[in-house]
C-alpha cells in the first residue's frame, strides 16, 4: 500500500498520455527462517553476535558455516544483506580459536569493504585471532607486525599478487597454516580482472600447499545464476553452493520508467533525446522526501550524484525551506568514516534522500529503506538487485524505480520487463584460458615457485603449455628437467596490472601533484585519455592535460567541467582464425581471432541533457589489438530479395528486403544495438566490446557485422555472445522496435563512440536484416540442416613482450 502511495505520489500530475511507467510489479514479502547457534561456535562470538543485533543465525548461514565447518569450499549466493558475513565469520573464527597457529585470509575487491569487514571481525574476536588489514594504505612499520601476529589478514587481490605472494617467504608463518580464504563479493571479479583473479587465486593455492595447507575457500556473491560453476572457475576448486536465502525480506513494488523524449531535438544529426535519468532521478527523489519516504538514488558518476542531488535540492526549496536539507549527496572517496555517517543518518530519518554513486553498492549495510531509485542500468542484473535490494523493511512496502539512460539496453529492459524481473541473475564471464592474461600470470607463478609439469592442469593444461612454450621461446622463463623458472633477477609482478589486460600501461597521473591516479591500458588510453578527455577516477573528474603515449603517461588536471566526452573511433578489422562456423543458408555465424585496428579520431562532449555540444578531431596513431571476435554473414540475395516472412511484418516499407544503397546504414544500425545489448548476456560494458560493420567485407566476402572484445585475447564476451547468438540478436531487435522515436536516437542505434559520426544509420532497415538472420538461424535450425563446422580449436599464443 505504501509502496504504491508512493508510486502514485511520483507520477502525480503527468498526464496518462505521457506516462513515463511502462511496468510495474509487486515482489512478496518473505519472513525470516531462524535456526540455533550450533555448538561449535564460540561463546564469545555468540556473545558478540548477540551484542550486534543478531540475536539467532538464519537458517542459511548456519548451513554455509556448517558445510565450511566440515572442510567444504563453498559459494554464499544469496541476496543483498542477508548476512553472507556472518556465515563465513562463524567458522572461521572458530577454526582460529581452537588451534592458536592456524591463519585466514579474505579477499575483497574494494579497500573499503575490507575496511568494513575488519571492523565487523575485530568486535567479534574471541581473543588472540588479531585481525589486521594489509593493503596499499597499512603503513609501512605496521606491515612486519602484521606479517608476525595477525592470523587473520585481510587485504584484496591487488596486494595478494604485489605485495603478499612475491615475498611468501616472508609469510611463511601465515602460509603454514592457512585454513581459510574468503572471496568476498566474487561476482565482482569478471573480465579481465576476474580472469586474473582466478589465476591469481591458483598461484596462492599452490603457495599454501608449497608450506604444507590446504585452506578451504569461501567465496560470496550476489545471487547470480549457477553460482558454483561460476565459483569453481574462479577459484579451480570445487564450491557446493548456499542459496536458500532465509533473511527477511518486505514486500516491494518495482516500477520501470522511460523518460520521455524532449520536444527539441539536439542530438546528433538531429537525433532526438530523453530527458536525462539524472534529472528524473533527482524528480523522483524530490517527491519522495515530501512524502517522508528514507530513498536512496544510485547515479553512475560521482558528479551525476551531487547533480541529481542539488536538483533534487532545488525542486525541495520550492516547497518548503527545512526539506533541502533533507538531501545529501554522498561523495566521499569510500572513506569508511563518511559512510558510516550516512548510514546512521539514513537510517535514523535525519536525512530522507541521498543521491550516490553505483560505488556505495558493495559493503555498506544499508538496508530497509522505503525506496530506491535506479538511474540507468548498472550493467549487471547482480548489481540490479544489489541496489535494488536497499529497499524493503518487513511489514512495510517499498518502492524500487529504474529509470532508463538513453540507451539500448536500458530501452530494452524497460518495454521487457521480464528480461529484469524474471530472468536468473546472469554469470559473470570471465577467461582464465586467454594467454595475455596466462603469460604474465605463468611468469609470476614461476617466479614465485619453479613451475612443474604436473602442476600445469590448475593453470588450464594445455593453453599453460603452449603459452609456456612462449615464454621460454621468448625467454621469459627456461625450461629444465623439473619445471619452468623464472630467469631475471627482477620480479614479474610489478609490470603485471591485473586490473588491466596485462599489457603496456599508460600512467594517468595528476600534473600538479604529481600523483598518479590509476592505470590505463594502453589499447585503450586513445578512447580513454586522450587530450580534453574527462576522465572519472572514483567518481571524481579529471580533464587530460596531454597524453604521451611514447612515454606511457597522461597528465590530468582536477576539473569537472558540465560536459562528459566520448571518444569517436574509426575500426577496421581482419579475421585471423575461425575457430566456429555455422551456416544456415546464406547467413553464416562465427566465432574466432580478429585483428582490429582503431584509431581515434575526435571526441565528442555532451551535457547531461544529452544535448551534443560539438564534435573536437584529434590526430592520434593507429591501434592494433589482437582478440577474439563473433560475427555473422549475410548473403546478397538475401538481403535484397525478401524471402523472410517475419520482415514483411517487420518495419522495412513495403516489406520488402533492402535496396543496395540502404545495407551500410542497415548493418551498421543492427552492430550499433547489437553492441549495446552483448551486456545483457555476456557482464560486459558496452566500452568492454566494439565492432564493425561492413556491406563487403575481404575476409569473408559477404555484407558481415562483428562484435569483438576489446581487450587484448578477449575476456570471454564474444564467446559468451556467440552462445547466446539468438537470444542477444533477438533483443537487439525488440530493442529497436521498441524505441519510438522516428529514425534512430541513442536509444536504439546512435552509438556514443561511432567514428562515422552515426552516419549513415537505418533504424528500419537494421530490423530487415535482423530479421533475415534470426529466420534464416530458426528455419534451418528447427530443420536441422544447418552446417556446423568446428575449426581446430587451439588459439594462437600470444607471447609476453
Ligand atoms: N541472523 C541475523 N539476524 C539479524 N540480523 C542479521 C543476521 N545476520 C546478519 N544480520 C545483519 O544484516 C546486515 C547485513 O549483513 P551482511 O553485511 O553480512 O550482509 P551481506 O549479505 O554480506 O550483504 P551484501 O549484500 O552487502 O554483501 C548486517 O547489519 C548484519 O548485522
Amino acid at each position: 500500500m505504501r509502496a504504491r502511495r508512493l508510486l502514485r505520489r511520483v507520477t502525480a500530475g503527468i498526464p496518462e498520455d505521457r506516462n513515463p511507467v511502462t511496468h510495474v510489479t509487486e515482489l512478496p514479502e518473505r519472513e525470516a527462517g531462524f535456526a540455533e547457534w550450533p555448538d561449535w561456535v564460540p561463546a564469545e562470538v555468540a556473545r558478540a553476535a548477540r551484542a550486534s543485533g543478531v540475536e539467532r543465525p538464519w537458517t542459511h548461514q548456519v548451513e554455509a558455516a556448517s558445510l565450511i565447518r566440515a572442510g567444504r569450499h563453498v559459494v554464499i549466493a544469496t541476496g543483498t544483506a542477508s548476512g553472507k558475513s556472518l556465515g563465513y565469520q562463524l567458522p572461521v573464527l572458530a577454526g582460529l580459536a581452537e588451534d592458536p597457529k592456524a591463519g585466514a585470509l579474505y579477499l575483497a575487491p574494494t579497500k573499503a569493504l575490507g575496511a568494513d569487514q575488519l571492523r565487523s571481525v575485530s568486535s567479534m574476536d574471541p581473543g588472540g585471532v588479531r585481525p589486521a588489514a594489509y593493503d596499499g594504505d597499512t603503513p609501512m612499520a605496521e606491515r612486519d607486525w602484521v606479517r608476525a601476529h595477525a592470523r587473520w589478514v585481510f587485504t584484496n587481490p591487488d596486494m595478494l599478487h604485489r605485495g603478499i605472494l612475491p615475498a611468501h617467504g616472508r609469510w611463511a608463518r601465515l602460509f603454514r597454516r592457512l585454513t581459510h580464504v574468503v572471496v568476498d563479493e566474487c561476482h565482482s571479479y569478471r573480465g579481465v580482472f576476474g580472469s586474473h583473479v582466478a589465476l591469481l587465486l591458483r598461484r596462492l593455492r599452490r603457495v599454501a600447499r608449497h608450506y604444507g595447507s590446504d585452506p578451504v575457500f569461501v567465496l560470496a556473491s550476489a545471487t547470480t545464476a549457477a553460482p558454483d560453476e561460476f565459483a569453481t572457475r574462479l577459484s579451480g576448486v570445487d564450491c557446493t553452493p548456499v542459496l536458500a536465502d532465509a533473511s527477511p525480506r518486505g514486500a516491494r513494488t518495482v516500477a520501470l520508467w522511460e523518460p520521455p523524449l524532449l520536444e527539441e531535438s539536439a542530438g546528433e544529426n538531429g537525433a532526438p533525446v530523453r530527458r536525462s535519468a539524472g534529472a528524473e532521478a533527482a524528480r523522483i527523489l524530490a517527491e519522495l522526501v515530501i512524502e517522508g519516504a528514507r530513498s536512496l538514488a544510485f547515479v553512475r558518476s560521482r558528479r551525476g550524484a551531487e547533480l541529481t542531488a542539488l536538483g533534487a535540492r532545488r525542486i525541495l526549496s520550492e516547497v518548503d525551506s527545512s526539506l533541502p536539507d533533507m538531501v545529501a549527496a554522498y561523495r566521499g572517496g569510500f572513506l569508511p568514516e563518511e559512510r558510516r555517517e550516512l548510514e546512521a543518518a539514513l537510517l535514523s530519518g535525519e536525512l530522507l534522500g541521498a543521491a550516490t554513486t553505483n560505488a556505495l553498492e558493495l559493503g555498506v549495510d544499508i538496508a530497509g529503506l522505503d525506496a530506491v531509485v535506479l538511474a540507468g542500468y548498472p550493467g549487471t542484473l547482480a548489481s540490479f538487485w544489489q541496489q535494488a535490494g536497499r529497499a524493503g523493511r518487513a511489514g512495510d512496502g517499498a518502492l524500487v524505480v529504474f529509470v532508463a539512460r538513453d540507451d539500448p539496453l536500458d530501452t530494452y529492459l524497460v518495454h521487457h520487463p521480464a528480461a529484469v524481473l524474471d530472468r536468473p541473475v546472469e554469470t559473470a564471464v570471465l577467461d582464465p584460458a586467454n594467454p595475455y592474461v596466462l603469460a604474465p600470470q605463468l611468469a609470476c607463478a614461476a617466479a614465485e615457485l619453479p613451475l612443474t609439469a604436473a602442476e600445469l592442469e590448475t593453470f588450464g593444461g594445455a593453453s599453460a603449455r603452449a603459452v609456456l612454450d612462449s615464454l621460454v621461446a621468448d625467454k621469459v622463463l627456461r625450461r629444465r628437467a623439473s619445471g619452468w623458472y623464472w630467469t631475471r633477477r627482477d620480479r614479474p609482478q610489478a609490470e603485471v596490472d591485473i586490473r588491466g589486460s596485462g599489457g603496456e600501461q599508460v600512467a594517468v597521473v595528476e600534473a600538479e601533484t604529481s600523483r598518479m591516479l590509476g592505470t590505463v591500458d594502453a589499447t585503450s588510453a586513445c578512447s580513454t585519455v586522450h587530450t580534453g578527455a574527462v576522465y572519472l577516477h572514483q567518481g571524481s573528474s579529471y580533464v587530460v592535460d596531454e597524453l604521451d603515449l611514447e612515454a606511457g603517461l597522461a597528465l590530468v588536471h582536477a576539473e569537472a567541467p558540465e560536459w562528459t566526452t566520448s571518444a569517436r573511433e574509426v575500426v577496421d578489422i581482419s579475421v585471423l582464425g575461425t575457430q566456429r562456423e555455422e551456416v544456415f543458408g546464406g547467413v553464416r555465424t562465427c566465432l574466432g581471432e580478429v585483428a582490429v585496428t582503431s584509431q581515434v579520431v575526435g571526441y565528442l562532449r555532451k551535457l547531461p541533457s544529452g544535448e551534443v555540444l560539438d564534435q573536437v578531431p584529434l590526430d592520434l596513431p593507429e591501434q592494433r589489438l589482437h582478440t577474439r571476435a563473433v560475427w555473422y554473414t549475410v548473403s546478397e540475395e538475401l538481403l535484397r530479395e525478401d524471402t523472410s516472412s517475419a520482415s514483411r511484418k517487420g518495419r522495412a516499407p513495403g516489406g520488402t528486403g533492402l535496396v543496395p544503397a540502404r545495407i551500410p546504414g542497415a548493418l551498421h544500425a543492427a552492430e550499433h544495438a547489437a553492441i549495446g545489448l552483448l551486456p545483457l548476456f555476456a557482464t560486459c560494458d558496452r566500452w568492454d566490446i566494439g565492432g564493425v560493420s561492413t556491406a563487403l567485407h575481404e575476409d569473408t566476402g559477404e555484407a558481415t557485422v562483428f562484435v569483438h572484445d576489446g581487450h587484448p585475447g578477449g575476456a570471454g564476451f564474444a564467446d559468451r555472445g556467440y552462445a547466446a547468438l539468438v537470444p542477444w540478436l533477438a533483443a537487439t531487435r525488440e530493442a529497436i522496435v521498441s524505441c519510438e522515436c522516428p529514425a534512430g536516437c541513442p536509444s536504439c542505434v546512435q552509438s556514443p563512440k561511432c567514428g562515422n559520426g552515426n552516419d549513415p544509420l537505418d533504424k528500419a532497415g537494421a530490423v530487415v536484416v535482423l530479421d533475415i538472420v534470426l529466420g534464416a538461424v530458426r528455419q534451418h535450425e528447427g530443420r536441422h540442416d544447418h552446417l556446423m563446422v568446428n575449426h581446430a580449436a587451439e588459439r594462437p599464443t600470444a607471447s609476453n613482450s
